[in-house]
């Protein structure tokens, strides 16, 4: 069962392990498959692709998300992000390739794929003249959760979500960020291991964006494999543990998060602060063939440079050597917006 917290849920989630949301235990409704074969990966697209008549949405895409991940979506505007989500979720038939989702065929076996996730759309609906309970009660009868347990399961998934003061209130009057945590709440009733959210914070004002990472984070530490879109690059950076960045229908660059920064590690940007003696630095930096972009703002520049660590330390000998003096040499880390402009402009494969 998912246990109770209560009111703010950013400031309320419980901070240690020995206090983490209890798993839920074994029931005896809605069976979420067992996994058919021996496999890490929960998620396995095998070159998917999607054609809508002579127009390509999706190429071709492989990857893989193992268990109790936090997988980001990462692409602009009809990369093809949705398109392969609503694939997943069995929405959608693929022109070619397939999928597995807890070890079960997208193309061959949707009924055991569908008992296996939770969906949340982009564009997610909320039926109107129902209230809160009756809402999720609608999805616990669909998933076939037994009358003596469907009041429970929902009083855990309302007070998990921090809606439990909402159960008797109409679903319609309910404000954006409520709707969405409803939303999310539907896709817990029958405890899937496998998450799939289609952009879950969009038009959420920032205080509910934090609350839904929060609880994103506790559904991972929940053991919970998550595979979730997002624009706000930012919000996924200390959320995922790995990221796929997708245009045009292609993926250009997947894994996990630390290996997608190290190789992106060698475009780097350094912020320079001479004491005085800018012309002798900048033409000490001019010599390095390892510069490809200078932007001198007074005793501050800023330098793009294609180096390696070794590389970048040989740098600043050579600077210090020149007897130049600096105030600062700061090493920017790359933010995921840095990764995501790098991989789409090419700069980095
Ligand atoms: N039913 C459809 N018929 C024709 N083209 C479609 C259809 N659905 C999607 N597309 C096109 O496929 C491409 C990928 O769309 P998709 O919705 O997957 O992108 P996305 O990455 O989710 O974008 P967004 O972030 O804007 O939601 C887009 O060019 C879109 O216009």
């Amino acid at each position: 069962m998912y246990r109770h917290r209560s009111e703010n849920l950013a400031e309320n989630l419980p901070k240690s392990s020995s206090n983490a949301l209890a798993l839920p235990g074994p029931r005896s409704f809605a069976p979420v498959p067992r996994t058919p074969r021996l496999s890490r990966s929960m998620i396995e697209i095998s070159e998917f692709g999607k054609d809508y008549g002579e127009f390509t949405a999706v190429g071709s895409i492989s990857l893989k998300i193992e268990a109790g991940e936090m997988f980001g979506f990462i692409g602009p505007n009809g990369a093809g992000k949705s398109t392969t989500i609503r694939y997943l979720a069995t929405l959608l038939k693929a022109t070619r390739g397939d999928a597995t989702v807890n070890g079960y065929s997208v193309n061959k076996d949707p009924m055991n794929v569908r008992r296996s996730i939770g969906y949340m759309p982009d564009d997610f609906g909320v039926y109107d003249g129902m209230k809160v309970w009756e809402f999720l009660d609608f999805f616990a009868v669909a998933y076939k959760i037994g009358r003596s347990q469907r009041k429970q399961v929902i009083m855990d998934v309302l007070e998990l979500l921090d809606l439990g003061h909402k159960r008797d209130d109409f679903v319609n009057g309910l404000s954006r960020g409520m709707k969405q945590r409803l939303c999310l709440a539907k896709t817990l009733v029958h405890d899937p291991p496998v998450l799939i959210l289609d952009e879950p914070t969009s038009g959420l004002d920032p205080r509910a964006r934090i609350e839904v990472k929060a609880l994103l984070k506790e559904l991972r530490r929940m053991g919970k494999t998550v595979l979730i879109s997002s624009h706000i690059l930012s919000e996924l950076a200390d959320c995922c543990s790995s990221i796929g960045i997708i245009e045009r229908g292609e993926l250009l660059m997947s894994g996990p998060i630390d290996n997608v920064y190290r190789q992106i590690r060698r475009n780097r940007q350094v912020d320079i602060r001479f004491n005085g003696q800018v012309e002798a630095g900048v033409s000490i930096l001019r010599s390095c063939p390892e510069l490809r972009d200078i932007e001198i703002l007074g005793d501050r520049v800023l330098v793009e440079l294609e180096a390696d660590d070794q590389q970048l330390a040989e740098i600043m000998n050579r600077l210090v050597q020149g007897g130049v003096s600096m105030r600062s040499f700061n090493d920017k880390e790359p933010t995921l917006e840095d990764v995501f402009m790098m991989v789409t402009k090419g700069l980095v494969t």
